[in-house]
């Protein structure tokens, strides 16, 4: 199959890195998880006490760190400076302090520059909140996926709850719903459904009926010789 490029954003928890992954593995593309970039940052920014409102210290620190992205065997390996965070950015502390960073123009100028570097050679499935809209407009297939807040959450503390991490639903719940709407309500790029970006709502749908449906989407494109 010619190499082509996937766009697959929606709101926290939907499924996207999950199916992503799959999607991508079983193309031979590469996938790449924009949102463990402003986690990164976000981590980075708590270790040095950062406020997420301090907007030009937090840019300042995103020009001088060096983010690493490798494919893994369960999430995409993310190296910070050398070290590996992969795990340390998926903590409570960061998912609720990730999208004030995110909503910081600047910040997503640096990491889109790189994203879209990394779109270059076509043969990606790129997964975020902008992907369709401004990083990858040309893409030539966009996935928005969402489900509602509760099952979002329910799947999320499962994974919580499998690693030992102290959290709630009711939490997680509130969290996630929390940070949808500030990436809803960003000036910069916030998240939004692209004018044409294919909507799969994936409340009781199950991971693989969900990566088959973006197979079966991909096959169309592919078919229909490439934008
Ligand atoms: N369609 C689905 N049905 C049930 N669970 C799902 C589905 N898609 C994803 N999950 C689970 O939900 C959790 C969150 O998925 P994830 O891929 O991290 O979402 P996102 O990247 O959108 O934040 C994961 O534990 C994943 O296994
Ligand atoms: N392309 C992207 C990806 C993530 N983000 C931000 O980064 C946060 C974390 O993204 P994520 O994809 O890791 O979040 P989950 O959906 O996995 O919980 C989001 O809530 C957004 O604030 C963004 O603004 N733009």
């Amino acid at each position: 199959m010619e190499k082509f490029n996937i766009a697959i954003d929606g709101p926290a928890a939907a499924g996207k890195s999950t199916v992503a992954r799959l999607v991508a593995r079983h193309l031979g593309f590469v996938y790449v998880d924009t949102g463990a970039m402003y986690r990164a940052v976000t981590w980075k920014a708590l270790q040095a006490g950062i406020a997420s409102d301090n907007k030009d210290e937090l840019v300042r620190l995103a020009g001088s760190l060096q983010i690493e992205l490798y494919p893994g065997e369960q999430a995409q390996q993310v190296i910070l400076d050398g070290i590996d965070v992969t795990d340390l950015i998926r903590s409570v502390a960061v998912n609720q302090n990730v999208s004030a960073v995110a909503a910081v123009p600047e910040i997503r100028r640096l990491l889109v520059l790189k994203q879209q570097e990394m779109a270059r050679a076509k043969g990606v499935v790129m997964d975020g909140r902008d992907i369709g809209t401004h990083v990858m407009p040309d893409a030539e297939l966009k996935i928005f996926l969402t489900a509602s807040v509760r099952e979002r959450a329910e799947r999320r503390y499962l994974e919580m709850k499998d690693k030992q991490e102290e959290v709630t639903l009711e939490q997680l719940e509130k969290d996630i719903a929390e940070r949808d709407r500030m990436d809803e309500e960003r000036e910069a790029s916030p998240l939004v459904r692209a004018d044409d970006a294919v909507l799969i709502d994936t409340s009781g749908m199950s991971v693989p009926q969900v990566a088959e449906r973006i197979l079966e989407l991909a096959k169309t494109a592919a078919g229909k010789g490439i934008r």
